[in-house]
């Protein structure tokens, strides 16, 4: 394993920069900045170069995962881009086909017996007993492990019923609870040990509204605990609403990892101007370098910032100092969507 000091992720990077010998996204993605470094111990989760064939087809290709402990890492794809098989990897419940893997303090699958027991899975939804109560199926879970004392149990399954929520319906059977229940049930056998690190395989999958309310409330509470959870997820809107950090799949790559702010920062800003002076608003934007935008209305026009350097107040600037009469000027960044598409290179499933 490498000294992950070299290659702290504390801003975004992307494979281009993992990966120097791949370029295909290279314009997709700002160039890393220097970040504080960090040692091995800080993080969480970290590999190198993992990779796992099926046959021809590589369903993750040489990535490097980098997820500081304490955060709430969202692994983010769309469907089949190889969020799923990645987490089996850094279970243990698949074989990779090159590449190292560290969880917590130790290499897998070399150190899962020391390993996994402080780390907590949810993977592929929750296999749950239907006709035993939400505390009979805890009971169960806890019973098939053989590091718990049959002593402790009972109260081991309460405080974990306890922590998803779910005390009042522990007698009820689980194919009574919703869908959202379900999975809190599912997150509570995660539970059921003191764990330094969760891994939820799209914990929302499936889930309506409110179910999906209940379990972001309940990744935030255990975040809040000082747990590092990682959550994979196809939806944009929802890593945005949970996460701090995130990692984009692509195609079996990584194509970019880092903070949500700095995915927003590394797309290219845009100005709007409404002016009743369109036609010589739009000579002077082009004179600054800039690509003007009509939206079919004789007031309105807008361009990316696409000149390296070239800030909204020099734009406004330069509009005042040719006597543009401006009425609204309005700055804005790149949307996520937008950063999105750019780097998964095809239409991405932002609200679900
Ligand atoms: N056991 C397997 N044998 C052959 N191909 C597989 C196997 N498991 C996964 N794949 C393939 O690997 C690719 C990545 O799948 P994976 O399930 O990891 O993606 P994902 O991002 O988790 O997507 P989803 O959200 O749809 O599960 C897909 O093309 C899938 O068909």
């Amino acid at each position: 394993m490498t000294d992950a000091s070299s290659q702290a992720p504390s801003a975004w990077t992307s494979s281009s920069q993992l990966h120097s010998s791949d370029r295909r996204i290279t314009g997709a993605v700002r160039t890393l900045r220097a970040g504080p470094r960090v040692s091995v111990g800080d993080y969480a989760i970290e590999t190198h170069g993992l990779t796992k064939a099926f046959g021809r087809q590589k369903a993750v290709d040489d990535v490097d995962l980098a997820v500081p402990r304490g955060t709430v890492f969202g692994f983010l794809g769309p469907n089949g881009s190889g969020k799923t098989t990645t987490i089996r990897m850094l279970l243990g419940l698949a074989a990779a086909s090159s590449g190292e893997i560290r969880l917590l303090d130790g290499g897998m699958p070399k150190h899962a017996r020391t390993v996994l027991p402080r780390v907590g899975a949810l993977v592929e939804g929750p296999a749950i007993y239907p006709f035993l109560s939400g505390r009979a199926n805890l009971q169960r879970f806890d019973a098939a492990d053989r590091h718990t004392s049959p002593a402790t149990r009972n109260a081991r399954v309460d405080a974990a019923l306890e922590r998803v929520g779910l005390s009042h319906a522990a007698t009820k059977r689980a194919h009574a609870y919703s869908l959202g229940m379900k999975q809190r049930l599912g997150i509570a056998n995660a539970l059921l040990a003191p764990r330094d690190l969760l891994i939820l395989d799209e914990p929302t999958n499936g889930l309506d509204p409110q179910g999906t309310r209940e379990v972001r409330h309940l990744i935030k509470s255990l975040s809040d605990d000082g747990t590092t959870i990682f959550v994979s997820s196809h939806l944009l809107a929802e890593v945005e609403q949970m996460c701090s950090m995130i990692a984009v799949m692509s195609a079996g790559r990584l194509v970019a990892q880092g903070t949500l702010d700095e995915l927003r920062s590394g797309g290219t800003a845009r100005v709007r101007v409404t002016t009743p002076d369109f036609a010589d608003a739009h000579r002077v934007l082009s004179g600054l370098g800039l690509t003007p935008e009509l939206h079919g209305r004789d007031d309105v026009i807008t361009a990316e910032l696409s000149v390296q350097g070239l800030l909204p107040e020099s734009v406004n600037a330069a509009l005042v100092r040719a006597d543009v009469r401006v009425r609204g000027f309005e700055a804005s960044g790149a949307s996520l969507e937008d950063r999105f598409v750019a780097l998964t290179g095809e239409g991405f499933d932002v609200a679900g």
